[in-house]
């Protein structure tokens, strides 16, 4: 590349890095990017840029368009995972050559700009998890996009008009969209919209009021909304100026009569950080304490790094939303000595307290290397909490679906990711069989890896997957599952919830396509392929182009779909089968490779 375009990506990046982002990349003047840049790879002749992939490289400053876009053939801007701040910024339509664009898991803000549905050649665009407000551009009218993603942000407005049967990804849930929702084509499920509640319409149960002849009426409701929308904004923003210092030594005294505690015996107390998220997150814990009966404190379970830790010193340290699951959030909270926890806030889980204290310790006691430890929990009338160590490696799905270098995952690892997995649950089934404690919603989102890159289960026993209906999967094959064992407080539930959970991960590990609707639907198509008979026709193209072994990956499908046929009781294998038909099929693959090598 020129010099000029050197120094603009230079810019772009010192602005991204914001003096905090690694100086080792090698972004140098007097190198050259194609060749000795980090994270820059160029066409195939080597002289221009076409993509930048800086993921999880803790930037955190703000993207300038027009430094970037002095890289004229830039196709691909990745830059998931960071703490990016600011607005998305104006110019980006001067990156024409745009295909992808990446910026999931920030925290970005501000509205979008108008001009993004400019870029003609986009194919994919992820804003997931940022805090991105207003309505979008029009992008309906980009028409090769066949990936939108921009769940977990507060995007207001209607949703396009997209042409859905040419979307691959699509998924708004969890944002602030109003109005019917369009035709989606059958294409996609009520996750994809979820968490909007001023949306109506198919697939959402709620129905959309019948349209108004009346213009005037239409005005006025709109005018209303506005109205309302103009309250709200007012409203958040006199509790943000009111919320600042004083407000946390309240939220901290509400919480401090409550439990009757005394944080001056803490020392992972004070809190600086003025962030947004955290002080709703605080709030939203307030609010319960204040609403609640009597609080107890937090039961440190094993890691001695929190001995102490009190219900209040969660209240009071930074903390930031990870996601919105549809049992309840998990929020990041950082400690002044740099101690991170996640922390999961479960919703509406009508258990008694004291079934719930010995719910975790059974759990707590049934210790494995790959199930993440429960550090602590917390239980009130109102409020349950687990917490977890942070782990800052990601899950399994992030590596899957999220990752742009998805090619590094290969055949190998994924089927020792499996194996592990299969064993791992194994063993707790056993441990807890007694107890009737199954995992109760394993899927990949729920499996993070370790500092050593290991995969453990999280989530463990927090909630049995609601009322599902798996019979439209089975029935496929001529069975029907039987859901009705599976009562969120585990009286009468059993492991079978787990060993479909199972299925339908070794269905993304080989497919790697994403889950929807539990699994169903992608069980469902593997299924119809299957009987015909275009059984090669399921597998990830990229295991295929690496060489994978076909005849393993067969097998590992028979497993998956042992796991999700729940046609007959005989033939439904128990975790422990599984995990040895899975040890079987490892052995097998590090025998041949072994072969291949000598
Ligand atoms: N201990 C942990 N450390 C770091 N990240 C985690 C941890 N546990 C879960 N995560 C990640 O945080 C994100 C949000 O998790 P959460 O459990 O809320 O989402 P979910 O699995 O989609 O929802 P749910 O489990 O409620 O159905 C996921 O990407 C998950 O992989």
């Amino acid at each position: 590349e020129e010099d000029d375009v050197k120094l603009a990506l230079i810019k772009f990046y010192n602005q991204l890095s914001g003096g905090s982002g690694n100086p080792n990349l090698g972004w140098d003047i007097n190198t050259d990017p194609c060749t000795n840049w980090t994270g820059v790879f160029c066409n195939s002749k080597l002289t221009a840029v076409k993509k930048i992939v800086l993921d999880n490289m803790l930037l955190s400053g703000t993207p300038d368009a027009d430094s970037l876009c002095a890289a004229e053939s830039l196709t691909v801007l990745s830059l998931n995972n960071n703490t990016i701040t600011g607005d998305i910024p104006q110019g980006m339509e001067s990156c024409t050559q745009l295909t992808h664009i990446f910026l999931s898991g920030n925290k970005l803000s501000g509205n979008l700009p108008g001009s993004l549905s400019n870029l003609n050649n986009l194919k994919r665009f992820n804003i997931s998890h940022n805090n991105v407000s207003g309505v979008l551009p029009d992008f309906s009218r980009i028409s090769g996009l066949v990936s939108f993603l921009v769940q977990n942000n507060s995007l207001t407005g209607e949703i396009p008009q997209f042409d859905f049967k040419n979307l691959q990804d699509f998924n708004v849930s969890f944002n602030n969209f109003t109005g019917p929702i369009p035709d989606l084509k059958g294409r996609f499920s009520v996750d994809s919209v979820m968490g909007n509640p001023g949306l109506c319409g198919s697939p959402l149960p709620n129905k959309c009021p019948k349209e108004s002849k009346i213009t005037v009426e239409k005005v006025l409701t709109y005018s209303g909304y506005m109205i309302l929308g103009l309250v709200i904004l007012m409203f958040i923003v006199f509790k943000l100026v009111s919320n600042k210092k004083p407000k946390n030594e309240k939220i901290h005294d509400v919480a401090k009569m409550e439990s009757g505690i005394d944080s001056s015996s803490k020392n992972h107390s004070k809190v600086t950080s003025s962030d947004y998220k955290s002080d709703v997150i605080r709030s939203e814990y307030s609010i319960t304490s204040e609403t609640g009966m009597v609080s107890s404190s937090l039961v440190v379970l094993t890691s001695p790094i929190v001995k102490g830790l009190k219900f209040e010193d969660l209240l009071k340290a930074p903390a930031e939303l990870l996601g919105r699951g549809r049992h309840g959030n998990l929020y990041k909270v950082i400690f002044e000595d740099g101690m991170t926890l996640a922390v999961k806030r479960i919703k509406d889980w009508s258990i008694s307290s004291e079934e719930f204290k010995s719910k975790m310790q059974r759990i707590d006691q049934a210790k494995h290397p790959n199930v993440m430890d429960l550090v602590a929990f917390y239980c009130s009338k109102q409020e349950k909490l687990v917490v977890y160590n942070y782990q800052q490696n990601g899950s399994l799905f992030k590596l899957l679906h999220e990752n742009e270098n998805v090619g590094r995952f290969d055949w190998g690892s994924r089927l020792s990711v499996a194996a592990t997995i299969a064993e791992t649950l194994a063993f707790m089934h056993e441990k807890l069989y007694a107890d009737g404690i199954p995992h109760g919603n394993l899927k990949s989102s729920n499996i993070v890896f370790n500092k050593n890159m290991d995969p453990c289960i999280s989530e463990y026993g927090l909630m049995i997957v609601e009322h599902q209906d798996y019979s439209s999967t089975s029935s496929v094959q001529g069975g029907s599952f039987k859901s009705a064992n599976q009562s969120r407080d585990g009286t009468d539930s059993t492991f079978e919830v787990d060993i479909y959970g199972y299925g339908v991960l070794l269905l993304e590990l080989l497919t790697g396509k994403q889950v929807q609707n539990n699994g169903v639907d992608l069980a469902r198509w593997i299924n119809s392929v299957v009987r015909e008979e275009w059984t090669a026709e399921v597998f990830d193209k990229i295991l295929i182009k690496e060489g994978a072994s076909e005849e393993r990956m067969l097998h590992l499908l028979q497993v998956a779909l042992k796991c999700i046929d729940f046609a007959q009781e005989s033939t439904r294998p128990t975790m422990k089968e599984v995990a040895e038909m899975m040890n079987i099929i490892k052995e097998d693959e590090e025998e041949r490779s072994i072969d291949v090598y000598e």
